[in-house]
């Protein structure tokens, strides 16, 4: 299995954001042969090995954030030695609330995942990219200033905009593109695990955007090679505003 036909790894893939990425993949992607689809709920995968239109599926039911799950994933690559043709890094979480008042696994669980995970995913997996491959990383609005009250989250995100940006220079020359996906809020199960201590900021909720737009954004920007991809015409304002404004004044507004 997977030597032969091209593969797209999905971590993430058991619900939003993830899930819908192997969705639109399978559906516009008649190149792809495989889905590898990574989350902690077997459940979930298999149900969404259904909807993948007959591909050939292998499902990794892992706890990225634990050593044993990326050794697991690094494993399963070293014996099947996969061209993989597309990398979705979508497993990720975020709890609102302020340091000092959340558990602390819960602040550095955001690191383990949003981080540390989709940096060893991306490390193990590169030795199997194709030419032409996309690394497609979810990043997040997020990363364009620092966020009182989501603080560690914010700054995770701001860590996966610049190793992903930097990364697509490293591997530039191999034809790999990177692109950071940055989109503002989204409507999906994210928001059920974020609103553990506190609720969502109404402006929040107000400027949901549709899960399967923004991904379809994103996979017509990896096609062109896009570093970022920003769905919305607000959250592009936003990027503009967050690039010139000074910070400080900025974050007046979001505490
Ligand atoms: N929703 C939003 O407003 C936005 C989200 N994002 C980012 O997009 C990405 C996807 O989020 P979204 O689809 O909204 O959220 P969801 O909560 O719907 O999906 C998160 C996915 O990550 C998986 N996951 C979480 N922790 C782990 C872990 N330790 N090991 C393996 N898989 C894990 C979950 O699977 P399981 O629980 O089965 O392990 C699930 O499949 C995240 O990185 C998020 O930060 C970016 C901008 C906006
Ligand atoms: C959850 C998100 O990443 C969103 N962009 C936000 O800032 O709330």
């Amino acid at each position: 299995m997977g030597k032969k036909g091209n593969v797209a790894i999905i971590t993430g893939a058991s619900s939003g954001m993830g899930r819908e990425f192997a969705v639109q993949i399978a559906q516009n992607y008649p190149s792809i042969h495989e889905f590898w689809i990574v989350a902690r709920r077997r459940e979930r995968l298999e149900e969404l090995q259904e909807k993948l239109l007959g591909r050939r599926v292998k499902i990794l039911a892992l706890d990225l954030s634990r050593q044993e799950g990326i050794d697991t994933l690094e494993k399963a690559l070293a014996e099947e030695q996969p061209r993989v043709r597309i990398l979705v890094n979508a497993a990720g979480f975020g709890i609102i609330g302020k340091i000092g008042k959340m558990k602390e696994e819960d602040c550095t669980g955001m690191v383990d995942t949003n981080c540390r995970a989709l940096t060893a995913v991306t490390h193990i997996t590169l030795p199997y990219m194709t030419e032409q491959g996309q690394i497609i990383q979810m990043a997040s609005s997020a990363a364009f200033m620092p966020q009182p009250g989501f603080a560690v989250y914010a700054a995770s995100k701001s860590y996966v905009l610049s190793f992903s940006r930097a990364l697509g220079r490293e591997l530039a020359g191999r034809g790999i593109t990177v692109t950071a996906v940055c989109p503002g809020p989204v409507k999906t199960e994210f928001f059920d695990i974020a609103e553990t201590y506190e609720a969502v900021k109404l402006y929040k909720k107000l400027t949901m955007a549709r899960a399967d737009r923004v991904v379809y954004q994103a996979l017509v920007d990896a096609k062109h090679g896009r570093s970022v991809s920003v769905y919305g015409s607000l959250m592009k304002g936003f990027r503009i505003l967050a690039k010139f404004l000074p910070v400080d004044f900025l974050m007046l507004f979001v505490k």
